[in-house]
């Protein structure tokens, strides 16, 4: 059986590094001419696995957006996954799930058990209950092949409150999750089946006390030439980064340099709105796609080729 981890590294390599949000938002909807609805939900998501699922590497339906539909929503969910995969791409599920460990093994069988409809190849957890009540997902995710995305620095400006206040022993609350997760993916190659979640927009997020400047990081590649993060999280994790906050939220590709440094080959950046927006029409979808791997890959090259 092979792991997420090289499943992902494997479709990362063949389809580039991209992972596309499928996010039904109200607006959107709108947008593409359909209705707030079931209905409407379907044919935008429909819209998205047939333009992108032969291509992208990994697809992220965000569950909230089918769960306000209730449970017609949900079944659109369950088709997405089964459609999406059937397609040849990889889905994460982007749920965000963390409760007591008795729980999370409920949501263990709902979300990684492959006999439940909702099962994906991977789903986003919030560690903020204590790392080890995640460990009957770990467990079950790991026993199936599936794997999960912890969310360490997430891309919202609330987040540095939580995620980089200090303990005892001065390290933040994020450094702690990154090396419970490097422990996790010990020994694991390529890639480790746990990632991390850490947003593209940190640089712009991080508290003026945590970073020790005006509420910039000033850390870049070319000064910290290490996978670490100026507030001193080592990133080097054994496991995928997923980077969210790209276009919408007002990071960029070239942002990914500078806050991932010589961990970008890790990163997946997760593009949602940016590339929906440019819908219904496939093609316009698959071209907005291509052009931000393309942007990634060039990125890459330009890190790593030019020295
Ligand atoms: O830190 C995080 C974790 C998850 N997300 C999710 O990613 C997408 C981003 O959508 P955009 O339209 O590209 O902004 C969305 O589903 C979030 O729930 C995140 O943004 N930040």
């Amino acid at each position: 059986m092979d792991t997420f981890g090289q499943r992902l590294h494997a479709a990362l390599e063949r389809r580039g590094r991209l992972c596309v949000g499928i996010d039904p938002h109200p607006g959107l909807l709108a947008a593409w001419g359909l209705d707030d609805d079931a209905v409407g939900l379907e044919r935008f998501a429909r819209t998205v696995v047939d333009a992108l699922g032969e291509s992208i590497a990994l697809l992220k339906p965000q569950s909230a957006f089918f769960e306000r539909h209730g449970s017609r929503g949900v079944a659109v969910l369950e088709t997405v996954i089964a459609d999406a995969r059937a397609a040849g791409a990889l889905v994460l599920l982007d749920v965000k799930r963390g409760d007591i460990g008795s729980t999370m093994q409920a949501y263990a069988d709902a979300y990684a058990d492959p006999s439940s409809p909702l099962c994906a190849d991977a789903v986003t957890v919030s560690p903020y209950l204590g790392y080890g009540s995640l460990a009957p997902l770990v467990d079950t995710a790991l026993a199936h092949g599936n794997g999960l995305f912890v969310l360490a620095r997430t891309s919202n400006p609330e987040g540095p409150e939580v995620q980089l206040a200090r303990g005892e022993d001065g390290r933040t609350v994020a450094g702690t999750i990154l090396d419970h997760v490097r422990a996790a993916n010990a020994g694991a190659e390529p890639l480790g089946s746990i990632g991390v979640v850490v947003g593209a927009t940190i640089r712009y997020t991080a508290s003026p006390e945590a970073s020790g400047s005006a509420g910039l990081s000033t850390a870049s590649p070319e000064a910290s030439g290490s996978a670490g993060l100026s507030t001193g999280e080592d990133l080097a994790v054994g496991g995928p980064l997923l980077a969210p906050g790209i276009g919408a939220q007002g990071a960029t590709v070239a942002d990914l340099l500078t806050v991932f440094g010589d961990a970008l080959p890790q990163v997946v950046p997760a593009v949602s709105r940016e590339i929906l927006t440019t819908g219904p029409e496939p093609a316009r979808l698959r071209r907005a796609a291509a052009e931000t791997v393309d942007a990634v890959h060039d990125l890459l090259v330009q890190r790593f080729q030019n020295g």
